[in-house]
């Protein structure tokens, strides 16, 4: 994308929510996009998934033949599982709105349950698993389709501290075996380095870029990584452009 642009207008008010966001983001890479509540993260998120146009710059995914419907998968802060179908018709939802072949959908169902750590509660409704269970098979629902994008917002905000933690691991090995493209909007500067390969920082809004760059810690990433002094440098970097420093 570059110098992207988004005015939202509401009869004869406008609101400049996104000015001049540009980046290269690549297939397999994991970008985290941070910055303070406003700024723009959900509204750059709702256009790359298609749902909002943009009024400025341009955007280009995917080559020629992306079709957001069927290429994004989407993961919100809260799983919003449908509570009268179970876990594993649930899972199944984009497959059946996009009219997929049943059985073949239904046996990558499976397996993305099995890679999620859910092998085993395929049948049961959505109140029998707890928070970060039912977070992790909306994240087996975002893949169910084999989208080539993934778009996440907030996806652990939900979560305390410890589940959270734990998520992030799981995230980032659900990333290394599925080699998709993730995009990762985070409130939290620790998370953003964490997980990204690469990490977006947005100031207050209008979203503006303050700088995108690769993330090079070890690999793969362990939570001793948070201890060491590069990991507090990128932390202290994001800081520093956000101007809390
Ligand atoms: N549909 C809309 N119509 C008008 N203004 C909107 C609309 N959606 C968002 N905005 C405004 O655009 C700005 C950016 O909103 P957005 O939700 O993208 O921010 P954000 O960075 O994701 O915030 P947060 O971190 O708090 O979720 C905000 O000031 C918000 O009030």
């Amino acid at each position: 994308m570059q110098q992207l642009r988004k005015v939202y207008r509401k009869r004869d008010e406008e609101f400049l929510a996104v000015s001049d966001v540009t980046m290269d983001i690549y297939e397999g890479d994991m970008v985290s996009l941070v910055g303070p509540s406003g700024c723009g993260k959900s509204t750059l998120l709702k256009i790359l998934s298609g749902l909002h146009g943009h009024d400025g710059g341009t955007l280009e995914i995917g080559g020629g033949d992306f079709n957001p419907g069927r290429d994004v998968g989407m993961v919100f802060q809260q799983p919003l599982l449908l509570k009268w179908r179970t876990i594993l018709d649930n899972v199944l939802l984009p497959a059946d709105i996009l009219g997929l072949p049943r059985k073949a959908a239904r046996e990558r169902a499976q397996d993305l349950l099995q890679m999620v750590g859910l092998h085993g509660y395929a049948d049961k409704m959505p109140y029998e698993l707890s928070g970060g269970m039912q977070q992790r098979a909306s994240i087996a629902r975002a893949l169910v389709h084999d989208p080539k994008l993934v778009l996440m917002d907030e996806p652990f905000g939900a979560l305390d501290a410890l589940t959270r933690e734990k998520m992030n691991l799981e995230m980032l090995r659900i990333w290394e075996q599925s080699h998709k493209t993730f995009v990762v909007v985070t409130h939290s500067i620790q998370e953003a380095v964490f997980l990204g390969s690469h990490c977006a920082v947005l100031t207050a809004g209008p979203a503006r870029m303050a700088d995108f760059f690769p993330i090079e810690l070890e690999e793969p990433r362990r939570l001793h990584v948070k201890t060491t002094p590069k990991f507090g440098e990128y932390v202290g970097r994001i800081y520093e452009l956000l101007g809390v420093e």
